[in-house]
């Protein structure tokens, strides 16, 4: 940097800095002293922020030249800086216990008109940082001030904390690093036996109330002081009050964080007095602190206001009105750029620094700095060291089985390689369908060391898992997986569990006192998006503990950047310990009556920027198309479970009778048709939750087909009663009505579910505006479910298109998805199928190892092979009959 300043650019830099002294020093009535201290001989004292001095040598690289060493206006010279430290006077302690004291400064001077107070600037802290001070985590920004007490101290961001964002904040080099943790630098540097209540009450002649803060419960601090009425007034104006009738204190919660409290007077004995009382102890700090942490703090005499986004990897824009002083300040930076049609200003990350410390020195105007987890996140941006390399280093996945590392499509490859670098802790936002469970797999058994795993999915997807564990990691034995179906069962029986958020929910004394799950996948993780629910507070403990935390999600945000708090939270703790610091930035926060509404949102383009950098990867299926195949099927496997009693003893019946043998052809496709039958009752239930999943994930069109009059009214009664727009069309839609249904369906926004008959919908009309497709039901007849398939692949369809197959274990679908298969790579042989199922979606363990099974399958195959010559309309007919007998006939007789 300071190979880039001119001579002549620091002669401005300094000419204008001490412009914005005058003009300051003009307002405060004490131009005359004001102007001796800066001038060029003097040594001494100034008014200029501590960190507008330090801050330049720093961005110059050069020592400080005598004439900036800049002394606090409260100090005398430079020997009493030291003092403010060192003195031994300062070494009493504050308060004795917890008792309030009574101070006998008028209230109307709870803060003394000459005390500057300025945000603890976490990035670049001034030497004088030993000032600094905890006051709890009472960082309560929504401690409001209706009464008009406040003036002058001003809720700060934490304080970077190096240790705990090891991936932010990677190089101790770093400036940001140099920060001082509030409380450490409260308790480390001042003495404990600091200020005596004597020492500090002889010294504030300014302060009528004297309180402090301290813990409560958990999460709570209180504030003992003696009662105040205005006070009283102030308490009562917070959202989070709460009055302890036992204690007869008011307590607040520990929300959204200021840490820390700076405050610097301009001059005089009583405003170093303040400071260092305000600096006592980590839990100790005047009232007048505490009242001052409101959100709607302004510097005083400030008339301006501003903001400072991010608006690229490099750049920030400052946000704010005009002001001549502003602009001279803007046109001393290297990298400014003025856009026109913005009319905005933007600069390089790397003169931040120097420009605030330039408008910090302007005093009618404020701008509001980037958020501490943006110079967190590009720390290295801002010192002006460029980050090593935006290229994210190869991971060596040499220890995984090569099943799954030869199958990555490059951009999964890459997947992994990023999670790898962000140390198994990330938030995997690909669109739907572009393999994020291969690419957790993957993430996964990079970290196999460590497991137990824990994989938390939807309930309907659970068996899924399952499945692709076992066909990803055959090293993996098949045993060590363990799903969870029950709120009974032991949650942690096998290397690898699966279980349901719901059914997580319910197993809470389990998991906590078991061993932690150092490895936790995250399925769909935008149903933690509300921390109140049962899920998200299970899950929550469970996220804490992991070392390595992978969530997926195609939609972690559906509607507001809210939802994405948890989530951000869960990957990293550190970036927003609090909602509030989140809310305020990213989700426009407003306080209501009823406290503070966040589901606006702000900064959008910044909060982007920074999950990107820190923890998030999202790649649309158009990013990636030309890796993708046009069409992508999945089997997911669903569960029967939950079926009653009737329905699976009809099903087992079934399947006997289909086992017997020796029959005639005719008997054998009867019994064949019966066990279909019985698989779609037996299905209902599975098939609704997978759609309601969908639902929930945010698929927001979508085609499901199915072939049972049952399925498709029981599917529409449903999604009826949820009020989910839909159409629906099979066997008895007029065809002139389909026309006007699909119509319907391309462009209406609030129809999200086409509800279609594999037969009687399979051909002749367009569906496109969807890219999902899922078979509830399986069909006999491959070349059935492609053209039905092909509602959405067809011209006009930008995306690629995703198939899912609902294959239930246990059920007919045992038979028919092994022959579907294979019938479909043989139409793909002779170019009538476009993807090859056997590399895309098929899991072999749909092939059953029963050999009483197989020779089922092969009847199936035989039943319905291409050969038959079988009237399918007498099929269709036969099965949808069977919907009307009554449950008790339903046995297979028919
Ligand atoms: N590299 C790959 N090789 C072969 N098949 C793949 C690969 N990646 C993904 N697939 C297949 O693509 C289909 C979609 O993948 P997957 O279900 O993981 O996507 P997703 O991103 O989790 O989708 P959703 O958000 O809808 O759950 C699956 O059948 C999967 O097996």
């Amino acid at each position: 940097m300071s190979a880039q300043l001119t001579e002549e650019q620091q002669r401005k830099i300094e000419e204008n800095r001490r412009k914005a002294l005058e003009r300051r020093a003009q307002r405060l009535g004490q131009t005359t002293s004001t102007q001796q201290r800066h001038s060029p001989s003097s040594t001494s004292n100034s008014s200029i922020p501590v960190q507008n001095v330090t801050a330049i040598h720093h961005v110059t690289g050069t020592e400080a030249p005598r004439k900036k060493v800049f002394v606090p206006p409260f100090k005398k010279d430079p020997q009493s800086v030291s003092n403010q430290t060192q003195h031994p006077s300062h070494q009493k302690p504050f308060t004795s216990g917890n008792q309030t004291i009574a101070h006998p400064w008028p209230r109307a001077c709870l803060l003394p008109f000459n005390v500057k107070i300025l945000y603890y600037n976490p990035v670049f802290p001034s030497p004088y940082q030993t000032q600094l001070v905890d006051p709890l985590p009472f960082s309560n920004q929504h401690l409001n001030n209706p009464s008009g007490l406040s003036t002058g101290v001003k809720p700060v961001q934490a304080t970077p904390n190096p240790t705990s964002d090891a991936t932010a904040c990677t190089s101790s080099s770093s400036f940001y690093n140099r920060s001082i943790q509030p409380a450490q630098a409260a308790v480390a540097q001042l003495p404990s036996n600091t200020f005596t209540p004597k020492a500090a009450s002889a010294k504030k002649p300014c302060v009528s109330v004297r309180g402090k803060c301290v813990s409560h419960t958990e999460g709570r601090f209180r504030v003992e002081v003696r009662y105040h009425a205005q006070l009283i007034n102030v308490f009562k104006s917070i959202p989070s009050k709460n009055y302890d009738p036992s204690t007869k204190m008011w307590n607040f919660t520990e929300a959204a964080g200021i840490p820390s409290v700076y405050l610097k007077p301009l001059e005089g004995k009583e405003a170093l007095d303040l400071t260092a009382a305000v600096s006592r102890a980590r839990d100790s700090v005047t009232l007048s602190a505490v009242l001052k942490l409101c959100k709607g703090w302004q510097k005083p005499g400030a008339v301006l206001q501003g903001q400072c986004v991010l608006v690229s990897r490099t750049k920030f824009e400052v946000d704010v009105g005009y002001h001549v002083d502003v602009i001279t300040a803007f046109k001393q930076m290297p990298t400014k750029n003025y856009d026109m049609k913005t009319r905005k200003w933007s600069f390089s990350l790397e003169d931040y620094k120097m420009l605030m410390d330039l408008l910090g020195g302007i005093a009618a105007v404020e701008v509001e700095p980037l958020p501490r987890a943006v110079i967190l996140a590009f720390s290295a941006r801002f010192d002006g060291r460029e980050a090593s390399s935006s290229d994210v280093p190869e991971a060596d996945l040499s220890a995984i089985d090569s099943t799954i590392t030869l199958s990555l499509m490059p951009f999964q490859r890459e997947g992994v390689n990023f999670a790898v670098s962000k140390q198994g802790r990330l938030l995997l936002a690909d669109d739907m369908g572009l393999g994020k469970t291969v690419q957790a797999i993957c993430i996964a058994a990079y970290y196999r060391k460590e497991w137990p795993l824990l994989v938390v999915a939807p309930s309907s997807v659970r068996f899924t898992w399952a499945e692709a564990f076992r066909r990803w990691l055959p090293s993996l034995n098949p045993d060590s997986i363990n799903v969870v179906v029950k709120a009974k069962d032991e949650l942690r029986s096998g290397l690898v569990s699966i279980i349901s958020y719901d059914l997580l929910s319910r197993m809470e004394k389990q998991q906590q006192g078991g061993n932690p799950f150092n490895v936790l996948i995250m399925d769909e993780s935008h149903f933690l998006k509300n921390m109140k629910t049962a899920r998200c507070k299970a899950a929550l403990p469970l996220l804490k503990a992991a070392k390595r935390v992978i969530l997926l999600s195609g939609t972690p945000a559906m509607s507001r950047p809210s939802e994405l708090y948890t989530q951000i939270l869960a990957v990293r703790p550190t970036l927003f310990p609090r909602m509030h610091e989140f809310g305020v930035r990213y989700c426009d926060a407003r306080q209501g009556t009823w406290g503070w509404d966040y589901s606006g949102s702000s900064n959008l383009g910044e909060l982007r920027l920074l999950l990107e950098e820190c923890l998030m990867l999202r790649r649309l299926k158009s990013d990636v198309l030309s890796q993708l195949p046009a069409k992508q099927r999945k089997v997911v496997t669903v569960t029967i479970d939950g079926i009653n009693t009737r329905t699976k003893a009809a099903l087992s019946a079934a399947a006997q009778e289909l086992a017997r043998g020796h029959r005639s052809k005719m008997e054998e496709k009867e019994a064949l048709l019966v066990f279909y039958n019985h698989t779609a009752e037996a299905k209902l239930q599975s098939i609704m939750e997978y759609i309601t999943d969908m639902l929930e994930c945010g698929r927001e069109k979508f085609l499901v087909f199915a072939h049972h009059k049952l399925v498709l009214d029981h599917i529409t009664t449903d999604l009826r009663k949820k009020n989910i727009g839909l159409i629906r069309i099979d066997g008895s839609t007029p065809s002139a009505e389909r026309q006007q249904l699909c119509e319907k369906f391309q462009f209406s926004t609030n129809t999200c579910v086409a509800v279609l008959s594999i037969t009687a919908a399979n051909m002749g009309i367009t569906l496109h505006s969807a890219d999902l497709v899922i078979f509830a039901e399986l069909f006999w007849n491959p070349g059935i479910l492609i053209q039905a398939e092909d509602r959405v692949h067809r011209i006009g369809q930008t995306s690629n298109v995703n198939i899912h197959y609902l294959v239930a274990k246990g059920t007919a679908d045992d038979y028919l998805w092994p022959m579907i298969q294979s019938k479909m790579n043989v139409l793909e042989q002779v170019g009538l199928s476009e993807s090859n199922l056997s590399d895309n979606a098929v899991n072999s363990n749909f092939h059953s190892k029963d050999s009483k099974q197989r020779s089922i399958m092969e009847m199936f195959q035989s039943s319905f092979s291409a050969d038959d010559d079988m009237d399918e309309a007498v099929l269709m007919a036969a099965a949808n009959d069977w919907e009307d007998f009554p449950p008790e006939d339903t046995s297979g007789q028919h």
